[in-house]
């Protein structure tokens, strides 16, 4: 176990931050190169753990990948030309691989097997497997190949029309990819907006696809073309940041080069919701996807409710806003949430534990939480449950908590921000005495 003790002497943060990239566009951005013809040379990819689940599949698949630090070159040779792997493939933490990979795999035409980590072999497949198994793939593993390890055998596929049950990019995405390499026309009806970087990216790509209300429409069999692409800072990584400005007295500091995509910036909205000094403008287009700075100072937080539509926005983001509301005036209700329990960990069940751990005055409901600010909070030993946005939610309580904070088992951050601590350590304004 990788522990790390924090006890900061500051007196503010302040300072100017670039996040590393964009988790869930670095994904994507290797996926359609390896499907592309031709040399696609991705600039700011995120280097975590995570994304190099995916670069290492379609390693496996024959793809020649190169990397110089934050930038990778992906030597496509198109689809036809994947082969079968030899070894199973190894999804490790990462949800979003093992999700839209399901949907690439299910499709090619040869036999493969995936496994994951002990906390992705807990996670549900079910979600891609069922709508998945009605274009055509043939798709066993664990217990009705709803868990991992799963076995994808050669199929050819039919494009069909998907009513989606769960708010899920990572299943839309599946169902696009599957759909782009099957026969006919796929359309995948939303349950409700979720993030929309698959929709936005793939036309770079030379493919065309529709977005009329909440159907988005492929038709299968298009050919992609290398693309070159820089990868906007991750608002998911830049949020951790956002709330430490805003909960740390005589604080201020700015955010740059951060996508701000409308299906992600729900931290933003939230956040100002509850009263927080913050600033945000879009300076640039990626493509499709809108980058801007974001500034951030020490706030009079309030209470707000966090429910319905604005979750899937959210996501990832409500165990850093969860620690936002303890230093919140009044009650914070997050509902509509349930998703959060089939995440890396259970996400409810781990934030409340650590926050109380600390002092706070918070409780688990089935879909969220409820939390009372304002509240003192104190040092204590938080686990991560090897969940990356769990440990640098400790870490960032660890700037206003009275006491030494220690989180086991640190590495777990390297899936999504490697460079989380050394991030936090420079906006600190130390105590000189
Ligand atoms: O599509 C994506 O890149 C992601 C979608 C979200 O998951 P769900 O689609 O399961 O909500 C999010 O939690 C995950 O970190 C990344
Ligand atoms: C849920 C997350 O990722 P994934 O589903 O890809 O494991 C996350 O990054 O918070």
């Amino acid at each position: 176990m990788s522990e790390i003790e924090l006890q900061p002497a500051i007196t503010g943060l302040s300072g100017e931050l670039e996040v590393p990239g964009d988790k869930s566009i670095s994904h994507r951005a290797v996926i359609f190169s390896s499907l592309s013809e031709g040399t696609s040379t991705i600039d700011n990819f995120l280097t975590g753990e995570d994304c190099f689940r995916t670069v290492e599949a379609f390693r496996q698949m024959g793809v020649k990948i190169d990397e110089d630090g934050s930038r990778i070159t992906v030597h496509g040779k198109g689809v036809q030309a994947l082969t079968a792997p030899t070894q199973p493939i190894y999804f490790g933490n990462s949800g979003t691989t093992a999700r839209l990979l399901s949907g690439v795999l299910a499709a090619l035409p040869f036999f493969t097997t995936a496994y994951g980590d002990a906390s992705l072999s807990k996670r549900p497949m079910d979600r891609v497997v069922v709508p998945l198994k009605e274009m055509g793939a043939v798709i066993d593993g664990r217990e009705s190949a709803s868990l991992l390890p799963i076995a994808f055998s050669q199929a050819t596929l039919t494009g069909v029309r998907h009513e989606l049950t769960v708010r899920s990019a990572q299943v839309k995405s599946a169902l696009l990819l599957a759909g782009l390499l099957s026969n006919g026309k796929t359309t995948v009806v939303e349950k409700g907006v979720t993030r929309d970087h698959t929709e936005k990216l793939l036309p770079q790509y030379g493919v065309e696809l529709s977005v009329s209300g909440s159907d988005i429409t492929i038709e299968g069999g298009q050919h992609l073309t290398a693309s070159d692409l820089k990868v906007p800072g991750d608002i998911s990584s830049a949020a951790f940041f956002m709330v430490a400005a805003a909960i740390t007295p005589n604080s201020q500091i700015t955010i740059k080069n951060v996508g701000l995509n409308e299906t992600r910036n729900g931290i933003v909205t939230a956040l100002l919701k509850m009263g927080a000094e913050l600033t945000s403008t879009v300076h640039t287009y990626i493509g499709e996807e809108p980058v801007g700075d974001v500034t951030v100072a020490s706030s009079s937080l309030h209470g707000i409710t966090l429910e319905g539509e604005m979750i899937p926005n959210i996501i990832d983001e409500i165990p850093i806003l969860a620690l936002a509301a303890t230093q919140a005036e009044g009650t914070t209700v997050i509902k509509d949430a349930k998703e959060l329990r089939v995440k890396e960990t259970d996400r409810i069940d781990a934030v409340v534990r650590n926050l109380r751990k600390m002092g706070a005055e918070i409780e688990a409901r089935e879909d969220g939480m409820v939390i009372q600010g304002r509240q003192t909070l104190r040092g204590n030993v938080l686990d991560s449950f090897g969940d990356h946005r769990i440990g640098m939610m400790g870490a960032i309580a660890s700037l206003i908590s009275d006491g030494k904070v220690v989180i086991t088992d640190k590495d777990c951050i390297n899936i999504s921000y490697p460079p989380f601590f050394k991030h936090l350590e420079s906006l600190q304004k130390k105590k000189t005495s």
